[in-house]
């Protein structure tokens, strides 16, 4: 794209500096060019064609003077750039001119601004001014070197002063013209005011000199054509030998900063400050490197709130470091690209704040991800330790794979690294690492805790099994076979226990193995005394004496039952039973041996309970209270038992005694012979014997006898029903007669007579 051939004002006539010449810069498409560009400035005396020298060498448009009215028509400073080459052209306000009068203020600020940006500067003057040391040129030239030896005296920046001699008809030669000049400047040079160090100094220690002739444009105008295409050459064509652009001249201001550099120069000089360059140069190197930060982190943090809404909490991304690393060279080179040009020390002090910034956003990133690593390492280690085999030391296992989460760990950490930039992973594999061994012992006590529940299950649902069998038949060694079991079952458990621990946990803690012991251990008493109290309620408890009482009162010491003959048996018998079951209630009471040991519990029974104050408070079942109403109700039910016997005792005791038997037969001696000798009666006999007989030998006595039983007892209620109703009949027949006398003795009679019936 051709650029537009525009020119603005940098520099007003009141001495204001445009705001707009970023847009300018954009506009003839000098932004981004770098270190890529010139600056030349034209000074001299006022209408002497100045614009129309640099419209012609350069191809810009500066405003030119009406031939025919000779007043300024350049003011401020102007600005414009070269059409072919990236040349900034500025046409400074002529020196001298009338318009001003004596203010020369305006002259000297343009000048001195001119040499702080230009590379080269034009010093264009009329041939028939050259040798005149009273005129405005050499004011003009003083200025200059002044201004020179002001700002560059401590860089000794170069630059070229190109004299273009106007009008020049070629009657004094070039060489004349230039030595003139030179003499002059020296002269001027001389009585310069030098800074100290700088007294022996010399003008070409800081100028190149350069010297052209232009002929009359108007009267030679071809000459004049032919001379500025020449001299356009040395400006456009670096490959010219005598290119007037040497990199020494160069000021080494970015184009992109070219704006705001000259706004700070401008403004140093037009509040009459000392314009210090180098000061200016690294106050435009850090004004630009902020901006060009500011430039690259847009993109940047457009692209960190991208990846932050893609990065769920928790979550690991899968391409974090690739992406990372692009936004991080990306960034970077946002950054090198235009603020590698500003002063190194600058640009190396802002690109370290640059990667702070960039650090921690980053950093965020790179936490996120390893956080959420570590919860997955830590999930998938808790899963894995799940299932180790149980057969093998769980210690050992957890040991590798805790380090290979780690190693994980590392090696993420490791892809989210970015050169130049520091992040310390260490912390994370420590806080990884300390989140495993937490979860492993976690894992591990877990795992331990279940396998001795397990067994105390196994240890509780035994010994329960064993008290209900033993306690349904109480004896009076109840305990001994019990505590022996139990004590029996925690030994084997606490020696598993013992064998299982350095599986599990640290075998270097062995307190910790006798707490799980000893835990153990409570548990399994605090379990043994709960069931016994549960076997001991108040109602088992009575149908177990009870049953035990029976067991001993009734049953002989085969298991078979008693028959109580004599009534001084039943009643010792009684008292025996008793007191065995009152003995039993005091064996109950308390779980100990049948010899009096309390057994050994080997833990403090205050742990379980702080009212206990010694093992037998913890052992004791029935306190004295339940003893003794247990006692009681024990003697109650006993006694019922006692009279059910002996009211047994009494009715086969009541029955016709033997003796009774052989009277009978005395005394019937005769009947009986009488009925044997009766063939009839003698039959029946042997019928009923047989049918007796019969009945006892298919065992079918007890329920004949039962139905005999009953068949009498039907009779006999016949019977009574019978004499009941009969009686019942003959009251209501007395009352009805009685009431009949009252009323008539002839009723009477029958009532009488009706009486004596019934009755008979
Ligand atoms: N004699 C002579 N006149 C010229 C030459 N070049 C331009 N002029 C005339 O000089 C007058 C001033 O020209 P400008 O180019 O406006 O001069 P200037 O130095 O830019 O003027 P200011 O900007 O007002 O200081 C115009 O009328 C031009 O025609 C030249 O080479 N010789």
């Amino acid at each position: 794209m051709v650029p537009q051939r525009i020119c603005t004002q940098i520099v007003d006539e009141n001495k204001s500096f445009n705001k707009d010449i970023p847009q300018f810069m954009r506009q003839v498409n000098l932004a981004d060019a770098g270190f890529n560009y010139h600056v030349v400035a034209v000074l001299g005396s006022q209408s002497t064609g100045k614009s129309t020298l640099l419209n012609q060498l350069f191809g810009t448009t500066f405003d030119v003077m009406d031939a025919g009215k000779r007043q300024q028509t350049t003011k401020g400073i102007w600005l414009s750039k070269a059409q072919e080459s990236p040349i900034l052209v500025m046409d400074v306000e002529g020196t001298d001119g009338r318009e001003r009068g004596d203010d020369q203020d305006f002259e000297r600020k343009s000048a001195l601004f001119s040499i702080a940006t230009s590379e080269v500067i034009i010093v264009n003057m009329w041939e028939h001014q050259v040798g005149l040391y009273q005129g405005s040129n050499m004011v003009l030239l003083k200025t200059v070197l002044e201004v020179h030896l002001q700002l560059f005296h401590a860089k000794k920046e170069r630059s070229l002063l190109q004299f273009v001699i106007r009008d020049y008809i070629g009657t004094t030669s070039m060489e004349n013209l230039s030595e003139t000049i030179k003499t002059d400047l020296m002269n001027v040079w001389s009585s310069l005011a030098k800074p100290p160090g700088l007294e022996s100094s010399k003008i070409t220690d800081f100028f190149d000199l350069g010297f052209t002739g232009l002929p009359h444009k108007i009267l030679c105008s071809e000459a004049f054509d032919t001379a500025v295409d020449s001299l356009r050459t040395r400006f456009a064509n670096n490959d010219a030998p005598d290119y007037v652009f040497d990199p020494s001249y160069h000021k080494r201001i970015p184009a992109d900063g070219f704006s705001l550099y000259t706004r700070e120069i401008w403004e140093t000089i037009e509040n009459n400050k000392d314009l210090d360059l180098p000061t200016q140069q690294q106050l435009l190197a850090q004004y630009r490197c902020d901006e060009i930060i500011a430039e690259a982190m847009e993109p940047f943090t457009k692209a960190c709130n991208i990846l932050q809404s893609e990065f769920l909490p928790g979550n690991i991304c899968e391409n974090l470091p690739i992406r990372m690393q692009e936004m991080f060279d990306q960034v970077m080179k946002d950054y090198d690209r235009q603020a590698k040009r500003y002063n190194n020390a600058i640009y190396e002090k802002k690109k370290q704040e640059l990667l702070r910034s960039v650090d921690t956003s980053l950093y965020v990133f790179f936490q996120a991800q390893l956080n959420a690593l570590q919860k997955e390492l830590v999930s998938s280690f808790m899963k894995t330790a799940e299932n180790f085999p149980c057969n093998r030391p769980f210690k050992e296992l957890a040991a590798k794979e805790i380090e290979k989460s780690k190693t994980r760990m590392q090696e993420e950490a490791q892809s989210l690294m970015i050169a130049n930039i520091d992040w310390d992973s260490k912390q994370f594999l420590l806080k990884l690492s300390e989140e495993l061994e937490s979860s492993c012992n976690s894992v591990c006590k877990q795992k331990l805790s279940s396998k001795i529940t397990e067994m105390r299950t196994t240890l509780e649902t035994r010994v329960a099994e064993s008290l209900e069998i033993a306690l349904q038949k109480p004896n009076l060694k109840v305990w001994d076979g019990l505590l022996d079991e139990l004590l029996t079952n925690q030994k084997q458990a606490t020696d598993e226990i013992t064998r299982l621990f350095p599986l599990f946990m640290d075998s270097t803690e062995p307190e910790l193995n006798q707490s799980y012991i000893h835990d153990f251990k409570k548990d399994s008493w605090i379990a043994f005394r709960k069931k016994v109290a549960l076997e001991m309620s108040d109602v088992l408890l009575q149908q177990r004496l009870r049953m035990f009482f029976e067991e001993t009162f009734r049953y002989d010491s085969d298991g078979m039952p008693k028959l109580f003959k004599k009534s001084g048996t039943l009643d010792r018998d009684y008292r025996d039973s008793v007191t065995k079951t009152l003995e039993l209630i005091q064996v109950l009471s308390c779980i100990k041996y049948s010899d009096g040991r309390i057994p050994e519990l080997g833990i403090d029974v205050k742990e379980i309970d702080s009212s206990f104050s010694t093992p037998t408070e913890f052992l004791t079942i029935l306190n004295r209270k339940r003893v003794s109403s247990t006692s009681v109700n024990l003697k109650r039910t006993a006694d019922l038992i006692y009279l059910d016997c002996k009211r047994s005792l009494v009715s086969t005791q009541t029955r016709i005694p033997p003796y009774f038997w052989a009277l009978l037969l005395v005394l019937g001696w005769n009947e009986l012979m009488a009925v044997l000798r009766n063939p009839f009666f003698f039959m029946l006999l042997v019928l009923g014997g047989s049918l007796l007989y019969i009945l006892y030998a298919t065992g079918m006595i007890g329920p004949a006898r039962v139905i005999a039983n009953r068949a009498a007892a039907g009779v006999v209620d016949y019977v009574t029903d019978k004499v009941t109703d009969s009686y019942e009949d003959r009251t209501n027949m007395q009352r009805e007669s009685s009431f009949s006398r009252e009323n008539s003795s002839e009723k009477t009679s029958i009532d009488g007579e009706l009486e004596k019936a019934a009755l008979s």
